[in-house]
């Protein structure tokens, strides 16, 4: 029998399913690898917001890495949320001492998720520093939404033009490659999200599709990414993997509860087609 590729998440839990390690997690099972989990928070959170978040002891979140990677061993990690400044200290130490990271060979996708979709805040402003000079520069990828942008470099990006500074400034904080989401660059008729190593722009461009229905979407670009790399690809081929597999994702989304329903990364499983067939769902 064999053993398929490992991932870890370092993330909080979305109680109400749609994003967090739920859709980490949904998004490593679509893609063929075995997720596993070092959990930094639960917050109480459905389709309307968040109401409520209660962090994890940062030993426990350290403890949970090690316990992992010593056993089962992973190929490539990701953060989600990570709440705060002493739980950031916690991940950079545990993944130096088990080799995730630019200290080791387990590449590591930075999500800075500062916010929920709603605003609501997911992490502690005192750690926006912690994030520059503890993790930036131990990632292989930092993937920032751009509102993350403004929060680490002050800029203000309205033009795809702006998205390039936004790149470099971010590069400066030691990262090996940078990838600026454009998701929230609403006056754009596409989404393009732009990859930079220090030297070379490579632009990822698909549809922007018209739903409200996006909780999720940056965890499971990340997780996809996250995937391709545990398989062997290069960050170049990850993300262009990762992109094609969130067009299908937001394609696929779909309501639940009063609010903001999430994306599908199930699409790809067999019966997907047909649970996503318009009115098949009924509530
Ligand atoms: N309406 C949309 N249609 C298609 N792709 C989208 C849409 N909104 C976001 N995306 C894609 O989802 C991913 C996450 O984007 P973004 O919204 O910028 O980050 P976050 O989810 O972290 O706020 C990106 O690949 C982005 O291009
Ligand atoms: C527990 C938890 N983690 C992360 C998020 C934000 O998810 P993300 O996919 O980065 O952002 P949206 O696409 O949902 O805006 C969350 N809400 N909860």
């Amino acid at each position: 029998m064999r053993t398929p590729p490992r991932t870890l998440t370092i993330a909080g839990s979305d109680s109400g399913g749609c994003a967090g390690l739920q859709a980490d997690l949904r998004t490593f099972f679509a893609c063929g690898v075995h997720g596993t989990t070092a959990v930094t928070a639960v917050t109480v959170q459905n389709s309307l917001g968040v109401t409520g978040v209660h962090t994890i002891p940062p030993e426990v979140v350290a403890a949970q890495v090690e316990s992992v990677v010593t056993d089962i061993g992973v190929q490539a990690a990701k953060t989600g949320m990570l709440a705060t400044a002493e739980i950031i200290a916690a991940v950079a130490g545990a993944c130096d001492r088990v080799g995730i990271g630019r200290a080791g060979d387990i590449p590591f996708v930075v999500d800075p998720v500062a916010a929920s979709m709603h605003g609501d805040p997911l992490l502690h402003e005192a750690a926006l520093d912690s994030y520059r000079t503890e993790l930036f520069p131990r990632a292989t990828l930092i993937t920032p939404n751009l509102d993350e942008v403004r929060l680490f470099t002050g800029l203000d990006v309205t033009t795809r033009a702006q998205q390039r500074d936004a790149a470099k400034a971010l590069f400066d904080h030691g990262p090996q490659w940078v990838l600026v989401k454009g998701g929230h660059l609403w006056g754009d008729p596409e989404c393009l999200d732009l990859l930079y190593d220090g030297s070379e722009f490579t632009e990822f461009v698909g549809p922007r599709f018209d739903t409200e229905h996006t909780h999720g979407s940056g965890d499971t670009l990340a997780s996809s990414i996250t995937s391709a790399l545990a398989k062997g690809a290069d960050v170049v081929s990850a993300v262009r993997a990762g992109k094609a597999f969130i067009v299908e994702s937001v394609r696929g989304a779909y309501p639940v509860g009063a609010g903001v329903g999430p994306v599908s990364p199930l699409w790809r499983l067999p019966d997907a087609a047909e649970f996503l067939t318009p009115g098949s769902i009924t509530g």
